[in-house]
């Protein structure tokens, strides 16, 4: 490993993953995230962004190669300690994955269920330390004013901007998002990616976020990764894409059709 590697906060070294069925979803993939990176991840449908931020936060097993987060290989802690650096990565799913009968406080009361013993966990018993957080981060992405609407009452915009603030309630080490504004309409969806750029931003933590609208991607990016077929293509900043690279990215998906504001 190089230095840079060595001081990342998160390091992927060859990583493959082959589904049980046989298939190579990821062969080889290497690269680092440095604190206060705001990463895109781009690529076709298939290209394997989904499985990659599943094998960083643990959600699938890996096949070959390392994951480390904070210079710790994830393949050497027990599941305990598995469980406990799974509670520092924040996820944010193209769905918001809130929970609806509950409050929209509740909801992001839930990203602070790895700072209360099980008993409290289970009662739903939260300190208020933990509950001015949880509505600290709540201001943070504008919502406080619905904090005691049900969540399924909200529009796909306020769910995932409370989904964010369940996820910045972690304290993270990390930000992944996989395919976050892909169910909103492209106004929204701009506005949703700045507030998470935003908060990634004002807090330091890293973010990675797979996202199939490679100009969504130029706009908010620092940093691009392009994935196809289970292989990095390329890995810079957004005026280092060119138009060749990105065809071979999209491997003749129309380029053209990868954005809604072409
Ligand atoms: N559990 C599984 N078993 C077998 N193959 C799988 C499994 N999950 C995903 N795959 C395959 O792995 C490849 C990568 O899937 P993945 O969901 O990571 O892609 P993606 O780039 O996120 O695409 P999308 O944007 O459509 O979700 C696809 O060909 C998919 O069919």
């Amino acid at each position: 490993m190089d230095t840079l590697s060595e001081q990342a906060l998160l390091a992927v070294q060859d990583l493959s993953k082959v589904y049980p069925n046989g298939y190579e979803a990821l062969s080889n993939v290497s690269f680092s995230v440095q604190a206060g990176e705001f990463i895109c991840i781009i690529g076709r449908s298939g290209a394997g962004k989904s499985t990659l931020l599943r094998c960083i936060n643990g959600l699938v097993p890996i096949s070959q190669g390392s994951i480390r987060v904070q210079g710790t290989n994830v393949a050497s802690l027990s599941d305990n300690q598995k469980m406990l650096l799974r509670r520092k990565i924040g996820f944010i799913f193209q769905e918001f994955n809130l929970v609806g009968r509950l409050s929209v406080f509740q909801n992001v009361l839930t990203g602070r269920l790895g700072y209360v013993n099980d008993l409290q966990a289970l009662f739903g018993y939260f300190g208020r330390e933990h509950r001015e957080k949880a509505l600290s981060c709540l201001q943070r992405v504008n919502m406080s004013h619905r904090a005691n609407y049900r969540a399924d009452n909200l529009s796909g915009g306020e769910k995932q901007r409370v989904a964010i603030a369940r996820a910045l309630a972690q304290e993270p080490l990390i930000l992944l998002a996989d395919e976050p504004v892909a169910s909103l309409d492209p106004e929204l969806s701009w506005s949703v990616m700045g507030d998470l750029r935003k908060v990634a931003k004002e807090e330091g933590v890293p973010t990675l976020v797979n996202i199939h609208d490679m100009e969504t991607a130029r706009h908010f990016a620092d940093r691009i990764i392009g994935i196809a077929g289970g292989q990095i293509l390329f890995d810079g900043t957004p005026d280092q894409l060119d138009s060749a690279t990105l065809r071979e990215i999209y491997r003749n998906e129309l380029v053209e059709t990868t954005s809604r504001y072409a």
